[in-house]
């Protein structure tokens, strides 16, 4: 049964993703926990990718810690032997998966940085010449890599509806033109690392979604997850081509599957076979080790 917030009834649910969850922990802490469900054309599978959380949660902990250096995170503790006390009847489906953080006054606008035209960006493109009040040169077509990375801001949209995007003006408008600025700043520097560092491995980061919040000490840091699979387009570059959809780097196998059944896509989605299934899970563990240089296997022996 794929993981839901009923499995942790004595905790304070706060929130559901697609596929992830938020509990309350005292006052001050939050909960996050990644489960193995994946969705695929915005609908989430009844099937669970087997590892898929604990990927997700090792890859955010190791970019949180390459990124430290340009922006401090809300995450307290990923060692579920050391979470309080309420947690401990869970630890066994917390271990691996799951994030300790403070609990911060987020910011209510996603920051989005696009290396490449897809998705959203690609749409607005298409309707206006620009993506969030950037022009953009004329004759891109999906997947085309832009001039240099831009700032997309939107909105935070409830689960099952798409973000907006906005200006940043619009976003000044919301939070404030400093706070606008600096979340503006950061997102594209840490972009820019990211987008280097994927790179070096072969892989292109196409695009991503921050979330930051303040601290009660008034501290911006950077929350949520950071550079997975699920807040971000990553490309194998080998297969790059501008002019198509892009393979995804996690959820190929999937998409041509469903493709491949003749899937309604406003139905609910489909059970995934046996192979499916573990080819996608082995895609998960293929770019945590791609992408950290850590064996999977050894992330699992230390939390
Ligand atoms: N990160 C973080 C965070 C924090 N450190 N403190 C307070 N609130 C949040 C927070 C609020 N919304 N979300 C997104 C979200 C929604 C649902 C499930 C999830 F796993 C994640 C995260």
């Amino acid at each position: 049964m794929p993981l839901t917030h009923e499995e942790f009834a004595g905790l304070t649910h706060l929130g559901s993703g697609k596929v992830r969850e938020l509990f309350a922990v005292g006052d001050d802490a939050v909960l996050l926990v990644a489960s193995d469900r994946i969705s695929a054309f915005d609908v989430v599978l009844p099937t669970e990718i087997p590892d898929k959380g604990a990927v997700l949660t090792g890859l955010s902990l190791w970019w949180f810690d390459q990124l430290a250096d340009l922006v401090p995170s809300h995450v307290v503790s990923s060692n579920v032997d050391e979470y309080p006390a309420e947690l401990t009847p869970y630890t066994e489906q917390l271990r691996g998966r799951s994030m300790l953080c403070r609990r911060l006054n987020m910011v209510q606008i996603e920051c989005v940085a696009r290396g490449y035209l897809t998705g959203s960006g690609l749409k607005d493109y298409q309707r206006t010449g620009a993506v969030s009040g950037h022009p953009l040169p004329t004759g891109l077509v999906d997947g085309s890599k832009l001039p240099a990375p831009i700032y997309t801001p939107s909105t935070k949209a409830p689960i099952g509806e798409h973000d907006e995007n906005i200006s940043r003006a619009d976003a000044a408008g919301r939070i404030g033109t400093e706070l606008a600025a600096e979340l503006e700043r950061l997102t594209l520097q840490i972009f820019g690392r990211a987008s280097v560092l994927a790179a070096e491995r072969g892989i292109l980061l196409a695009d991503t979604k921050f979330e930051f919040g303040h601290d009660t000490q008034g501290t911006l840091r950077l929350a949520d997850e950071v550079l997975t699979p699920d807040s971000s387009r990553f490309w194998p570059e080998d297969t790059w081509r501008p002019g198509a959809s892009q393979p995804s780097f996690d959820k190929q196998y999937i998409r041509d599957y469903l493709t491949s059944t003749g899937w309604d896509r406003t139905a609910p989605g489909p059970e995934l076979p046996a192979d499916v299934v573990e080819a996608t899970r082995v895609r998960y563990v293929e770019a945590y080790e791609r992408l950290t240089g850590i064996s999977f296997k050894d992330y699992l022996s230390t939390v």
